[in-house]
């Protein structure tokens, strides 16, 4: 087992696998776009998972199960929604060796599944809200290069479905789950997004409006949707008849013209794992968050010799053993590496590939001086040690643990922020970019400049690398990732509004702009 043998700027999608693999987060599948997710990152999805799923059933969103399969009339129950992606979807043809009369697809999202029985089951406003949600896996056949957890064909998410007697209602709702996804982001993986609205562009098509978090990946410069809570308004009830009486209906007359409700889908996904190791990870491997991290610290004893007698040796391990249980008592996730064999320099550098938050080393200076040595995953090697005394040790830890979750998401965030710039001069567009930076531009929000946005900075990118764009690569063409709910200052009067020289509209807002994934 060796450690990462390229570097994150050089070479970072291979860093980024190496990282993965060494890291023991994942293993590879022979069908193209699947991987395993190992414990140590099915540890951090039931982390985001259990945080979620609490907070969820407090908003009365209750869990259910639908089937994984959708008849191909069901699927195709409305072109409007699918025609854009018909290329996605997987197929079962076959029951064995017996050809099915109708093919069936494999969900890759529950709309068409889940809403022919919302007409059923809500009859009445009474029956308003309806709110479940789903922890599932969904297929979709991606033709783009996969990448581990960022764009895979099959996916583990979260999928939410609410139904609402108004649009007050359920507007209020996409935006207390959009605060959900973003303290996600923040508070357990330590990644700083941008919450927003998508353009009429970006915006799940099917939907009223899509409100976003975003993300940026300092090492390729590019943003990243972290997560989307859509109104769907009354589209999805006009299409699947879900209809309610007006509750304020006096005469027949009212009585008789139905409702259709308003409704919400929000989706999380497996996604915020490669986010987080992304952003976190460095040359030595994986960088963990403690708040999610399967192991927070590891204790190595150290100055083990062979001269060593085997009860002094018994001794330093029982000593181990009780630093274990001192840490335990505080929920500290902890675990002694004692394997024979292996000297502390390379279970160092194992657990360093894994990300561990803290290691502690234990020998026979720690025991007389009764202290231990600990070193910080999270700083460069020089910085990160200290000496804790082990009186101290059940306030010492938690603290560190908290500081080191607080220290990852202040360096992420001064870097999005430093990252984030202000253009209000085109040729000023495609150099930011190149410098790894997302742009704030004032635009006119119509799909006609987005597009001249996006093919222009594509057609410079290629200009300058001489290189064609690999239609499977991710794009080299910006595209707009969100309008912030959080606008700078006013719109600059006279300025080009949305940096498309040709542009005559005026600007409507600051829309933040970027390569992505
Ligand atoms: O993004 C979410 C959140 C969770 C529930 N769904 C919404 C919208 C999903 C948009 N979408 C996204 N991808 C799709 C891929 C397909 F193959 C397909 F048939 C349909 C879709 C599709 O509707
Ligand atoms: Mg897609």
């Amino acid at each position: 087992l060796i450690g990462i043998d390229v570097s994150k700027d050089t070479d970072f999608s291979e860093w980024y696998q190496q990282v993965l693999l060494k890291g023991d987060m994942l293993d590879y599948y022979d069908i193209s776009g699947c991987y395993i997710l190992k414990p140590a990152s099915q540890f951090v999805w039931d982390e985001v998972r259990a945080w979620f799923d609490l907070r969820i059933k407090r908003l009365g969103v209750k869990n259910c199960s639908f089937p994984l399969f959708v008849s191909e009339d069901v699927l195709n129950r409305e072109k409007a929604h699918i025609e854009g992606f018909a290329a996605e979807v997987a197929w079962v043809t076959h029951g064995g060796s017996t050809k099915l009369e109708k093919k069936i697809a494999i969900r890759p999202t529950s709309e068409t599944v889940m809403y022919p029985y919302y007409a059923k089951w809500i009859q009445s406003y009474r029956d308003l809200p309806l709110k479940l949600n789903q922890w599932n896996s969904v297929v979709r056949w991606e033709f783009k290069h996969p990448q581990p957890f960022l764009r895979t064909r099959e996916f583990h998410w979260q999928e939410g479905h609410t139904a609402h007697l108004t649009e007050a209602e359920a507007g209020e709702e996409v935006l207390q789950i959009l605060d959900l996804y973003a303290d996600i982001y923040e508070q357990l993986l330590a990644v700083p997004v941008i919450k927003g609205r998508k353009t009429e562009k970006e915006k799940f098509a099917g939907g009223y409006y899509t409100t976003t978090v975003e993300g940026y990946i300092p090492a390729t410069g590019r943003g990243i949707q972290g997560g989307t809570s859509h109104c769907l308004g009354q589209n999805f009830s006009k299409m699947f008849g879900i209809t309610v009486q007006d509750p304020n209906a006096k005469t027949e007359e009212e009585k008789k013209n139905a409702l259709h409700v308003w409704q919400n889908s929000w989706g999380l996904s497996t996604r915020v794992i490669g986010v987080m190791v992304m952003i976190h990870g460095d040359d030595r491997g994986l960088v963990m968050p403690p708040r999610v991290v399967e192991t927070q610290v590891v204790i190595v004893p150290v100055g083990v010799t062979a001269k060593m007698s085997d009860e002094d040796k018994d001794a330093l391990y029982k000593e181990i053993e009780g630093l274990k249980e001192v840490l335990k008592a505080v929920d500290v996730r902890v675990v002694s590496d004692l394997r024979e064999g292996y000297s502390p320099g390379w279970k160092f550098n194992d657990w360093e590939l894994k990300g561990t938050p803290l290691r502690l080393e234990f020998g026979p200076g720690e025991s007389k001086g009764h202290f231990v040595t600990a070193s910080r995953r999270d700083l460069p090697k020089e910085e990160s040690k200290s000496q804790i005394a082990i009186s101290e040790l059940n306030t010492a830890i938690p603290a560190l643990l908290d500081t080191i979750q607080k220290d990852l998401f202040n360096r992420a965030e001064a870097k999005y922020k430093s990252h984030t710039i202000k253009i209000t001069k085109w040729e000023d567009f495609v150099p930011a970019l190149n410098d790894k930076n997302v742009c704030l531009l004032q635009h006119c929000l119509t799909e006609a400049c987005e597009d001249q946005i996006k093919e222009s900075s594509a057609r410079s990118a290629e200009e300058q690398s001489g290189v064609p764009q690999d239609e499977r690569a991710p794009s080299m063409g910006a595209k707009s990732l969100c309008i912030p709910f959080d606008q700078p200052e006013g719109i600059e009067k006279g300025v080009t509004p949305c940096g498309n020289p040709k542009c005559s509209n005026k600007a409507e807002a600051w829309c933040l702009f970027g390569r992505s994934y």
